[in-house]
C-alpha cells in the first residue's frame, strides 16, 4: 500500500511537471523505484498519432458505445492488436490527475477476469485509454438488447451465464482482497462486464474505482454510480466499503438470471413487486425461485445452481451490508455449492445515480454522465415529497 502510493504520487508529478524528474532531494531507493515504474509507464505510452489511425480517426462508424466518461472507439493498432480506445471527453470534468489514477490503477492490475489496460495516451485536452478490444462486448447489450444480438443472446445459455457469475465473483474477489491495494469498483454493472470470444468475463471501468485504504473498513466519499445498482448505504449516505460491491453484483445475478434489468423493471400481471430484487424475493419466500428464469434459459438451466445463485443474489443484495457475504466467501459459495445458506432478510432499494440534497455543498450543475444517464427519478420507495435529488459527478 505504502508503495503503491509513493509509487502514483511520484509518477502523476512526474507527468503533470512535463515529464521533469525530480530527483532532488529524494532517497536513493525511491529514485530507483521511481525510474522502475517510469520506464514501465512509458512503454504504455501511446503515440497520439497512432492512435488516431488505429480509430480512423475517431470514427462514427467504429463507435462503440458511450459512457460516462467519454466515447469508446473500436480500433486495431499498427501491431494488428485490436483495442478499444476510450477518449475522455472535456466535458466529463475528469482531470489528469483522475485519468492519471486510472491509467495507473489499471495498469497495475492484473487478472483475467479484468480488461486489460494497454496504454494511454494525452495530447492537449484528449486523454485516452487505450484497452484490449474484447471480442463479445458487453453484457447489457446481449441482455438487453436482444433483438440486435440474438446470435449472441442464443449463445448465452445457462452453463456460460453461471460462469460469466463465477469470473465476476473472482476478479471482484481480486480487486478487494487480492490486488496490492484494496479497490472498490464502485460501478459493478452488465455494461461494465465484457465478455471474451470465450464469454468468459472481463471487468471494465475503473475510471471510478478508487485505492481504498486496507486499514480502514469503510470510508465517507461522494457518491457515483449507477441507477439500479447503487448499495443503498452508498447512495443515500455516501458510506463506501466493499459491501457496495457485492450489492451490484446481487444485482447483476438476478439480472443475468432473469434477463431483466433492475433499472427498467415494469411489473407485469400477477407480479405484485416493483423491482426486480422484490420480485426475486418474494418468489423465494413462497418457494417458487424458478419462476424468475429468463425464459430463453429454460432447455439449459440446472435447477439447484440457478436456485443456489438466486438465494446468493438475494444475500449479496440485503439492505444491511453488514450481512451481506464478502467475495472470498461469495467465491467459496459457488466452488464449494455448500448444502445449506442462511436465511437472506430483504433486499435493499439500490439507488439512482442521484443522491438526497443535503444542501448548497452537493448542488451542481449535471455532469455528463450523469445527464446521459437514463436514470430519472429516484426509488419512490426511498424518496420523500420534500427531498431534491442532485445527479452525481464523476470522482476527483
Ligand atoms: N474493452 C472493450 N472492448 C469491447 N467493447 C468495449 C470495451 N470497453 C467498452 N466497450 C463498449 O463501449 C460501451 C461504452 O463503454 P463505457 O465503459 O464507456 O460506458 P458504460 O459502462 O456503458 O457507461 P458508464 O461510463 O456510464 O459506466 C460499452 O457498453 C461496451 O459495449
Amino acid at each position: 500500500m505504502a508503495r503503491f502510493k509513493k509509487f502514483s504520487k511520484s509518477l502523476i508529478e512526474h507527468f503533470l511537471d512535463g515529464g521533469g524528474l525530480k530527483q532532488e532531494g529524494k532517497k536513493k531507493e525511491r529514485e530507483g523505484d521511481d525510474l522502475e515504474a517510469i520506464t514501465a509507464m512509458r512503454r504504455r505510452v501511446f503515440r497520439y498519432e497512432a492512435v488516431v489511425e488505429a480509430t480512423g480517426k475517431f470514427s462514427p462508424k467504429q463507435k462503440l458505445g458511450e459512457g460516462g466518461f467519454g466515447p469508446v472507439f473500436k480500433g486495431r493498432l499498427e501491431d494488428g492488436r485490436e483495442v478499444a480506445v476510450k477518449r475522455l471527453s472535456v466535458a466529463s470534468r475528469q482531470g489528469t490527475k483522475e485519468f492519471m489514477n486510472e491509467a495507473m490503477l489499471l495498469s497495475e492490475v492484473q487478472h483475467k477476469n479484468l480488461v486489460n489496460l494497454y496504454g494511454y495516451c494525452t495530447h492537449g485536452d484528449d486523454k485516452l485509454l487505450v484497452y484490449e478490444y474484447v471480442r463479445n462486448e458487453s453484457l447489457d447489450k446481449i441482455l438487453f438488447s436482444r433483438e440486435e444480438n440474438n446470435w449472441k443472446m442464443a449463445q448465452l445459455d445457462w452453463c456460460r451465464r453461471f460462469n460469466v457469475i463465477v469470473g465476476v465473483a473472482r476478479g471482484l474477489l481480486y480487486l478487494h482482497e487480492e490486488a496490492h491495494t484494496t479497490i472498490i469498483h464502485r460501478d459493478i454493472k452488465a455494461s461494465n462486464i465484457l465478455l471474451d470470444e470465450e464469454w468468459s468475463p472481463k471487468i471494465a471501468d475503473f475510471g471510478l474505482a478508487r485505492l481504498f485504504p486496507a486499514e480502514l473498513s469503510q470510508v465517507k466519499t461522494r457518491v457515483v454510480g449507477t441507477n439500479g445498482y447503487m448499495a443503498p448505504e452508498y447512495f443515500m449516505h455516501g458510506t463506501l466499503s466493499a459491501k457496495a460491491d457485492v450489492f451490484s453484483f446481487g444485482v447483476v445475478i438476478l439480472e443475468l438470471i432473469s434477463g431483466r434489468k433492475n433499472a427498467a423493471f415494469a411489473p407485469f400481471p400477477d407480479c405484485e413487486a416493483r423491482s426486480l430484487l422484490e420480485w426475486a424475493w418474494r418468489l423465494y419466500r413462497k418457494g417458487q425461485s424458478l419462476d424468475l428464469l429468463d425464459p430463453a434459459l429454460k432447455s439449459t438451466a440446472v435447477a439447484e445452481q440457478v436456485e443456489m445463485c438466486i438465494h446468493l443474489g438475494l444475500l449479496c443484495v440485503q439492505s444491511d451490508p453488514k450481512l451481506r457475504p464478502d467475495m472470498s466467501r461469495v467465491v467459496i459459495i459457488l466452488s464449494k455449492r455448500p448444502r445449506t445458506l442462511e436465511e437472506p432478510s430483504k433486499p435493499g432499494i439500490p439507488g439512482p445515480r442521484y443522491r438526497r440534497h443535503q444542501g448548497a455543498a452537493h448542488a451542481s450543475s449535471p455532469a455528463p454522465s450523469a445527464a446521459r444517464s437514463s436514470s430519472s427519478a429516484p426509488d419512490s420507495a426511498s424518496a420523500s415529497s420534500a427531498t431534491t435529488w442532485t445527479p452525481m459527478t464523476p470522482t476527483n
